[in-house]
């Protein structure tokens, strides 16, 4: 047994972004990892994803060009490269790399089996330390539907299956709209699947502004997607090689495969840490502004249940090594960013007017229609689509919440993320010079709408 500074449990974003610092600054830090150093992001989720939307978007891009005939998509290229991006599921490089760093590494499941000192147990070793960081992540959460548990991972596919497919299925049914079901359901589109896409809401992406819908849905209906709202699977049978889903409203959908993209359940309840006396969240780990849990204890990413992002994991990853550093730190969630990195992007920052209005704001909004404003989406296709949204607090003449539709928007979102943290006033705003042609332009005409 050892007492260590430190040990991170779960070594996806949030666990290396604080793990990275501690050993920086000279601490005796201590990792443990049940699968894969890198996360669930690393092998399954955000790099694979991204990876595999790419070539789509490169061919729509190209399509949308004059001038450019449509490059074809080469599956078991694409394939291997998602392969080598992923380091073929292995993280040898990376245990060696945290070892040189002078990393204790344990492999294996963690529990937490005493406080005061915090004491984690993995297998048969047990350690002690000054402070314990939990970033063990989310798993993909599965719905209650009759007949799923009779389907193998052949035909039930969660993210994990979907992420490292090594054929695309000729048609895929896949459960819940918003980020990971609209990623993956364009993807297995625009690769060639028949795909169904059912939402148990009343709109795509229930948690982003309604225009957003609306423009996601007119690009599905483009891709020849078919959505069903306000539905659900109520139950599935394998069928053949593939599966039978009957929908809430007496559909029956037949397809290669069902993918899950339903949420993701926090692991906080994996630990041990009732037993201890700590409280939980459902299985969530809450924190405060600190990121702690309790004296000595901090959370990190998914587990915490805050905006379940890699970039939030890291941030809580960053705030967490400043406090353990002795150098105070809050988190402020007021203006992180959110894509969707669908063909064309999706993206959102700060508040919907809904939630500014439920907040009791005085709310002004503006949409500007990028395409018949700006000369940018025309320079890069002959038939581009765009669009841009601004909600803000009339009273205070800032910005509370902004979303955007179109290329790069996962990139150009960041303008309204900067100016929303910082509160910058609206007249001053409506002074910045943004370069011609750029999305950013867009901005100058969306805030001169606005009546603030
Ligand atoms: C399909 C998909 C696409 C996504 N795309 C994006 C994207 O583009 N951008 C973005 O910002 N977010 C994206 N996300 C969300 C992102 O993946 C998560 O927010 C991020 O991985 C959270 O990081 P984390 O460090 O909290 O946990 P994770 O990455 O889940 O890592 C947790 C680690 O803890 C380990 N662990 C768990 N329990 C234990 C235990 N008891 N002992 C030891 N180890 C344990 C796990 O094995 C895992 O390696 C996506 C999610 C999905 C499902
Ligand atoms: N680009 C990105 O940053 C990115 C990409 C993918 C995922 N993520 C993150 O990963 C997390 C998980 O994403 P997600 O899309 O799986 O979950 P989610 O919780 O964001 O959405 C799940 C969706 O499924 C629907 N749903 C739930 N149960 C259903 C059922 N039984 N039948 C039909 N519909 C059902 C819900 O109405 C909801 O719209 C999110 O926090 C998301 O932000 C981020």
């Amino acid at each position: 047994m050892e007492h260590l500074d430190a040990i991170v449990i779960g070594m996806g974003p949030g666990g290396e972004t604080v793990t990275d610092r501690l050993l920086a600054a000279g601490k005796r830090v201590a990792v443990v990892e049940r699968e894969l150093i890198g996360g669930e992001c690393g092998y399954w989720a955000c790099i694979p994803t991204k990876v595999l939307l790419r070539p789509p978007e490169v061919r729509a891009e190209a399509v949308g060009a004059a001038g450019v005939d449509a490059p074809a998509l080469d599956w078991p290229a694409l394939r291997a490269y998602r392969d080598q991006m992923i380091r073929h599921l292995d993280d040898a490089k990376q245990v060696k790399g945290y070892q040189e760093r002078g990393a204790l590494v344990l492999r294996g499941e963690a529990r937490i089996v005493g406080r005061d000192p915090w004491r984690v147990a993995v297998g048969d070793t047990e350690h002690t330390a000054e402070h314990v960081v939990v970033a063990t992540g989310a798993g993909a959460l599965v719905p209650p539907i009759d007949g799923l548990d009779d389907l193998g991972p052949d035909v039930l596919w969660t993210n994990r299956e979907a992420t490292t497919l090594t054929e695309i299925p000729e048609s895929a049914v896949v459960v819940g709209g918003s980020a990971v079901g609209v990623e993956l359901g364009q993807f297995l589109a625009r690769m060639g699947s028949r795909v169904t896409i059912v939402q148990r809401g009343p709109r795509l992406l229930d948690r982003e502004d309604p225009r957003l819908c609306e423009l996601i849905s007119d690009q599905f209906d483009r891709d020849g997607i078919t959505v069903h709202l306000d539905s659900q699977v109520t139950s599935v049978t394998r069928e053949g090689e593939g599966v039978a889903a009957i929908l809430s409203g007496g559909e029956r959908v037949r397809a290669e495969v069902l993918v899950l993209a339903t949420g993701r359940e926090p692991r906080g309840d994996q630990l041990g840490l009732a037993e201890l006396g700590v409280e939980l969240d459902g299985k969530a780990l809450p924190v405060d502004e600190h990121c702690r849990v309790a004296p000595g204890l901090w959370a990190a990413g998914d587990v915490t249940a805050r905006a379940m992002f890699t970039h939030v994991a890291k941030y809580q990853g960053r705030v967490i090594s400043a406090n353990i550093l002795g150098n105070g730190r809050a988190a402020d969630y007021t203006a992180v960013p959110r894509v969707v990195f669908a063909y064309p992007e999706i993206a959102a920052v700060g508040l919907t007017a809904e939630q500014a209005r439920g907040q009791g704001m005085d709310v002004a909004t503006a949409e500007t229609d990028l395409t018949a404003a700006l000369a940018r989406p025309w320079t890069m296709e002959s038939d581009p689509v765009g669009a841009l949204g601004l909600v803000a607090d009339r009273e205070h003449g800032v910005l509370a919440g902004a979303w955007a539709f179109g290329p790069l928007a996962s990139e150009w979102i960041h303008t309204a993320a900067l100016a929303i943290r910082m509160g910058l006033p609206i007249g001053a705003l409506r002074d910045t010079v943004p370069q011609f042609p750029t999305f950013n332009e867009g901005y100058l005409i969306a805030l001169e709408a606005l009546d603030v």
